[in-house]
């Protein structure tokens, strides 16, 4: 039977035709994502689900939609999709990840001018029949300084329209290396640098538990006054009640709104305020750009529907059917070896090295290579996949190389990254035994053996007696219950890690305790899908 998709969200009629051509059967009900009964109504006919934003796949949805193997999103954003729930049922989260990201920065682009000339309000008091030709003095663009913050597809891409207008730009992006920032002819800034300095400030960063509010009273308070501020990226990445109170002060003198907190935002005390320029998540709503998402994603749900290849997915390497039993354990570990890297790295990461030891070199390394590196990029890049982790880092300026070797070790083959920042130079390996699981066996050279877990604290701390003692009546008192304790050290009384399972994440006060510990170098909290 031909497999049968739903398209829920307003899309292209090119990707009803894509589907049709492909053999697979289309219901176009662009209505539906917006009515959440009728849709957990009907959601159980479906192989598949092509979405924009307008339609929430959430936990529930994906439990009534029993047969459903791939949802679609025709865009970059996944957060209207509960992805660890769709990983659970084994459905396949797809995006399309670089098919609006042209039509994105021009809107940013677009509001950029409007803010500079008060276009809306002009045009308003215009056509009213005002000619209020001496209240509108607008500001030039040239030599003003633009902040971006979130230097990836979108915000490269207003970059290079700004370079061209003869701005200054500086960026903040913990994952810009000062190389590549260059090389596009922009000034790589900390944040507080990039607030003092900017004369209109876009954002372009994923929403995340780090970007969610990273416009607030104290960050807009670092800024100068009769600042822009641009958001084409997400709503939650101001504090629109903070905002508000700027733009009303006068300390901000426009702002570009295009996302909001709730979508849609048909009521808001920003609507009120003649600096700002609202657009209803426009960005990217060009013929161009819905052509292009609509034909990638129909394309990409077909080709796993009907044959079963994995494109541009979220929650699922590249494999064939094959390879899959022995390879997916692996995957599995790369990522998490890079995710473990991710989460303890702060600096710009140049150099990525991952070395295959043993059994492990005659695998399929590049699906390896590209799980470490999106695990890598996953706490700042969140939609970052398999696909797209490679093309990511090198856009990054960041090198890949792969060294494959005869088993050097008492394991049969392992995995270890090799990491260098512009600061550091970080190492962790891991293997798989026959259950499958991942281990650490090696952090920064030090030998140990350590399960992973979904929360992990990770500890460093000078090899003295009483450490285990002091974690351990430290982790009792703030009733943190510990699954497994693992230690390694380089040397007598040199340097030691302690990598300590928990049942539950860990609060940031608890760390601050176990960081008050004598001879506790660092604590952190780890997390890693499993
Ligand atoms: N308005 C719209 O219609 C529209 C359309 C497309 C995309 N978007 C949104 O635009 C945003 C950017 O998309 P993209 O394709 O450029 O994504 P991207 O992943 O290519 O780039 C995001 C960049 O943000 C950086 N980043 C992450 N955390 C950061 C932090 N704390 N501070 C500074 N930088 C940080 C990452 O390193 C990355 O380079 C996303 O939120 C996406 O959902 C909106
Ligand atoms: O589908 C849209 O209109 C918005 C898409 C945009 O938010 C994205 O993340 O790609």
């Amino acid at each position: 039977m031909a497999p049968r998709v739903l398209v829920s969200d307003q899309l292209s009629p090119t990707a009803v035709q894509i589907f049709k051509d492909r053999g697979v059967e289309v219901d176009y009900l662009p209505d539906l994502g917006k009515d959440k009964d009728e849709l957990l109504a009907v959601i159980d006919k479906y192989d598949g689900l092509a979405i924009r934003s307008a339609t929430k796949v959430t936990e529930k949805l994906i439990g009534a939609a029993a047969k459903l193997k791939v949802v679609g999103r025709a865009g970059i954003g996944v957060d209207n999709v509960d992805i660890p729930a769709a990983s659970r049922r084994g459905v396949v989260v797809m995006n399309t990840p670089f098919g609006n990201s042209i039509t994105t920065a021009e809107h940013a682009v677009a509001m950029m001018f409007a803010l500079a000339r008060d276009l809306p309000a002009a045009d308003r008091s215009t056509k009213a029949g005002k000619w209020e030709k001496n209240r509108f003095l607008g500001v030039e663009l040239t030599a003003k300084t633009l902040g971006i913050v979130g230097c990836g597809n979108i915000g490269s891409i207003v970059a290079s329209r700004a370079v061209g207008l003869r701005m200054k730009v500086v960026a903040f992006d913990p994952f810009l290396s000062a190389e590549r920032a260059l090389e596009m002819g922009i000034e790589k800034v900390e944040l507080p640098e990039l607030f003092r300095r900017a004369d209109f400030i876009t954002l372009h960063t994923p929403l995340t538990d780090r970007t969610r509010g990273i416009i607030d009273a104290a960050a807009i308070a670092q800024m100068k006054d009769g600042v822009r501020i641009i958001n084409c990226a997400r709503g939650g990445l101001i504090v629109e009640a903070d905002l508000v109170e700027a733009l009303k002060s006068g300390k901000v003198a426009g702002a570009g709104i295009d996302v909001f907190e709730t979508e849609p935002a048909k009521e808001s005390p920003l609507f009120d305020i003649e600096t700002v320029v609202c657009t209803p998540h426009l960005g990217a709503s060009t013929e161009e750009a819905q052509e292009n998402v609509a034909l990638q994603v129909a394309e990409q749900m077909s080709d796993y529907l009907v044959h079963g290849a994995v494109s541009n997915a979220l929650n699922m390497p590249s494999i064939t059917a094959e390879e899959a039993p022995i390879l997916t354990p692996f995957v599995k570990l790369a990522e998490i070896l890079g995710a473990f890297v991710g989460q303890v790295t702060e600096d710009p990461i140049k150099e990525i090295e991952i070395v295959f030891d043993g059994n492990v070199a005659a695998m399929n390394t590049r699906a390896l290579t590209s799980a470490a590196v999106a695990g890598l990029l996953k706490p700042l890049v969140q939609t970052v996949n398999m696909v797209s982790a490679p093309l990511m880092a090198k856009e990054r300026g960041i090198r890949i190389s792969e060294v494959r070797r005869d088993k050097s070790g008492i394991f049969d083959g392992y995995v270890m990254l090799n990491v260098k920042t512009e600061r550091m130079a970080r190492s962790v390996a891991g293997t798989c035994f026959a259950d499958r699981k991942p281990r650490f066996i090696q952090i920064k050279g030090i030998n140990l053996e350590a399960e992973v877990g979904r929360h992990m604290l990770y500890i460093t701390n000078r090899d003295v007696p009483g450490m285990i003692g002091a974690i351990g009546t430290a982790l009792g008192r703030n009733r943190v219950n510990i699954a497994n304790f693992h230690l390694g050290r380089d040397r007598e009384g040199g340097d030691a890690i302690a990598i300590i399972y928990v049942d539950e994440p860990v609060a940031e006060a608890v760390l601050q305790d176990l960081r008050s510990i004598d001879g506790i170098v660092q604590a952190k909290l780890l997390s890693f899908e499993l």
